[in-house]
């Protein structure tokens, strides 16, 4: 029988060292490597990237993923980085053409170079202009001249513009500069698919991706200022920046000086329904965003160290409220730390008790705490927590750490909604998230899921993840949460790339590219 020989194909993410394209790049090779194993045509990845928003570290923080992965695979024979920016022409024939004389011609590209500011794009529209849409045009020369079939462009669900309802088939309606580059780059891909009818075009509209790898060794860390509130968040946590978090319900504030370490027990998020409060906070944060990108809700989070050891490393000026909220999980996690978190507690409220501009309310409330501080571990623990969930228009969201899981049922006393989550490997790389309920809602469990599994190191889950959250919010927004339940999962606008990308390889017609007026 006559052996067929094998084929080669290259696989190119451009803005492959960003955030998604590293990420993509990750799950690619998974793909590609048991692809390779089966298949006459083998596949390899290139990245290009001009390093403009990202650590040139994260090349080798990727190849340490992929060899871990399998570690019977020598990666660099499938996996090589070009440091090449896509608006220099030359640059980019010289390197598809390397790419044929080696018999691995790139038959895939999937372009995430570009700019992503909103705020600078407003302001410098001719570098993005020229940075999206002509890097992407290079690109469509290279399709054409190289005869490359398929294509999938990291566009934004911006092109909606200010709306709720992104069906595909709407109207795109871009705001801003950022938006209008990627429209740009659609209506390019449209006439390249017209006049090419062989040629393959995806557009993925996705809204702010969100999340870290499960290895921690990747995420979302631009070298520029993060214009994302996760990654700002993240570099609190790590110490790169300060940041002063204010209760909405407590009007001042305690300074407190945690040593951050690597480890964390839990993550909880303070969420709050309306837009002043998300505008303060981000006033607070210092972060400026357009608003159209912002969820109606916001999450705060705090990440809380394994061990609680005064530092003056990084200054987090956070609530009284968290602080005792994170203090009572602490207790609950670790039974040992049980005395001296109680005095910690005992102290904080002492002193705060102390402060002048106390409202009637919060000095009942100290008060009460006070009382319960007398009480046992346990029956104080829940009684806290009961106390902070009285707080109206709050949401708290406690993670469940492998303590949890162990400790479910305390949690269910908790309860008022059961979520069931499905991993998936796209849910725990990213997901997107939108201005509507449901969106958001997704987006909150996967953060749940992201940072399970990147900081809960020997969790276990087999088909299915418990998430119990509790809530106490308004009856509207409560019924409105259980009314679209069951559309959850799927009736939503999230693309989950990494589904769309598997699909995209394995169906042939499946995603041609379509674009509706
Ligand atoms: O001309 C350029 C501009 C950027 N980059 C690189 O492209 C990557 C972009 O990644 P990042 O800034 O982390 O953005 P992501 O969060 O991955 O954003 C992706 O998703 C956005 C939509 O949400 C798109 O706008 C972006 O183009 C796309 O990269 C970075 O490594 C940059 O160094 C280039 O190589 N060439």
């Amino acid at each position: 029988m006559e052996v067929q020989p094998v084929q080669t194909e290259t696989i190119l993410l451009t803005g492959g060292l960003g955030f998604i394209g590293s990420h993509t790049c990750v799950e690619l090779y998974k793909y590609i490597t048991e692809k390779n194993l089966t298949q006459n045509v083998h596949y390899k990845i290139a990245i290009l990237d001009n390093l403009s928003n990202c650590m040139p570290s994260v090349e080798n923080k990727i190849r340490t993923i992929l060899k871990e992965s399998y570690p019977e695979v020598d990666e660099k024979e499938f996996f090589s980085f070009h440091n090449i920016d896509v608006l220099d022409l030359d640059a980019l024939n010289k390197m598809f053409q390397s790419f044929a004389d080696k018999r691995e011609n790139v038959n895939f590209i999937i372009h995430f170079a570009g700019k992503k500011a909103v705020g600078e794009s407003v302001k410098n529209p001719i570098l993005y202009f020229e940075n999206n849409v002509c890097g992407t045009l290079n690109l469509m020369k290279m399709v054409e001249k190289f005869q490359i079939k398929n294509f999938i462009f990291s566009s934004t669900a911006t092109v909606y513009g200010e709306t709720d309802n992104c069906d595909e088939d709407n109207l795109l309606n871009p705001l801003q500069s950022y938006a209008q580059t990627k429209t740009c780059c659609e209506f390019l891909m449209k006439a390249m698919c017209a006049a090419h009818p062989s040629v393959r075009m995806v557009c993925l509209r996705y809204f702010n991706p969100a999340g870290a790898h499960s290895s921690g060794l990747i995420g979302d860390s631009p070298s520029v200022y993060p214009n994302n509130l996760f990654p700002f968040l993240e570099q609190v946590v790590i110490g790169k920046r300060q940041i002063y978090l204010k209760s909405f319900f407590q009007s001042y504030k305690y300074v407190i000086n945690y040593k951050i370490e690597k480890s964390y027990t839990f993550l909880v998020m303070t969420i709050t329904p309306t837009m002043e409060l998300v505008q303060e906070t981000l006033f607070m944060l210092q972060i400026q965003l357009v608003p159209i990108f912002l969820p109606q809700i916001i999450c705060l989070s705090l990440m809380i160290p394994r061990t609680l050891k005064p530092s003056t490393s990084v200054p987090v000026l956070v609530s009284v409220s968290q602080i005792l909220l994170l203090l009572t999980l602490r207790l609950l996690a670790d039974k040992s730390h049980t005395n001296s978190l109680k005095e910690e507690m005992v102290m904080l409220v002492n002193l705060l008790l102390k402060q002048k501009r106390l409202q009637k309310f919060q000095i009942g409330r100290l008060q009460r705490l006070q009382k319960i501080f007398a009480e046992t571990p346990i029956t104080l623990s829940k009684k806290i927590l009961t106390e902070f969930y009285e707080i109206k228009y709050h949401i708290y969201i406690i993670l469940v750490s492998k303590f949890a899981l162990k400790n479910i049922t305390f949690i269910q006393s908790f309860i008022h909604l059961k979520i069931t989550i499905y991993p998936s490997k796209c849910i725990e790389l990213m997901c997107n998230l939108h201005c509507n309920q449901n969106k958001f809602f997704i987006f909150l469990i996967m953060i749940v899921y992201i940072y399970l599994n990147t900081f809960i190191d020997q969790f276990q889950i087999n088909n299915q993840l418990i998430i119990n959250i509790k809530y106490q919010v308004n009856n509207k927004f409560l019924k409105q949460l259980k009314s679209s339940d069951d559309k959850l999962n799927y009736k939503t606008q999230l693309i989950f790339q990494f589904m769309i990308i598997e699909q995209y390889f394995s169906s042939k017609n499946y995603f041609q590219f379509q674009f509706q007026q």
